[in-house]
């Protein structure tokens, strides 16, 4: 359905999160080398993953090589540099969704890469720095699916 894509992932547990979101919501997951663990690390086991829930989760060398890989799908960065509302986006089918890494967020180069209305932010208080990749994620993940119906394939 859609494609998430971290960003050289830090901490165990989020991405153990969003193994298990993808695998609830049928999005695919790809991790951007290098990682901050071991994806056999056991801060990551202890979200509870079952075998199958792996199953969509790949590993790439970096970015670009991600993109090819999946077609150049349509891109969005979700970065709180950002000023595009999310919710104002017409998710399709496809699409991919990038994250930055917890402590550090988008590289520049990255973010600066895409045009404006592909950098989506999401809604925070005024004086607030970010949420939680892995609720990011959620949020992201579910506006999209809610679109297209919670449609199951
Ligand atoms: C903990 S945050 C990174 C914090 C970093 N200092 C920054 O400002 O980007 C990890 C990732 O979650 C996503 N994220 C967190 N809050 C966000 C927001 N309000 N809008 C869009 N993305 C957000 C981004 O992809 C971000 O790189």
């Amino acid at each position: 359905m859609f494609h998430v894509i971290l960003f050289q992932p830090e901490i165990p547990p989020n991405t153990g999160n969003i193994i298990r979101l993808c695998a609830n919501t049928g999005c695919s997951l790809h991790l951007i080398e290098p990682l901050g663990f071991d994806l056999d690390d056991k801060r990551l086991r202890r979200a509870g993953l079952d075998y199958h829930e792996y199953a969509p989760v790949q590993r790439h060398a970096d970015l670009r090589s991600c993109l090819e890989k999946l077609g150049q799908p349509r891109l969005f960065a979700f970065t709180t540099k950002g000023s595009q509302p999310f919710h104002e986006i017409d998710f399709q089918p496809g699409d991919a969704f990038l994250f930055g890494p917890e402590s550090r967020g988008l590289p520049e180069d990255i973010r600066e890469a895409l045009p404006s209305g592909q950098r989506l932010r999401l809604p925070m208080k005024p004086g607030n720095r970010s949420l939680n990749l892995s609720n990011s994620v959620a949020v992201a993940v579910f506006e999209a699916w809610r679109q297209q119906g919670f449609a199951l394939q």
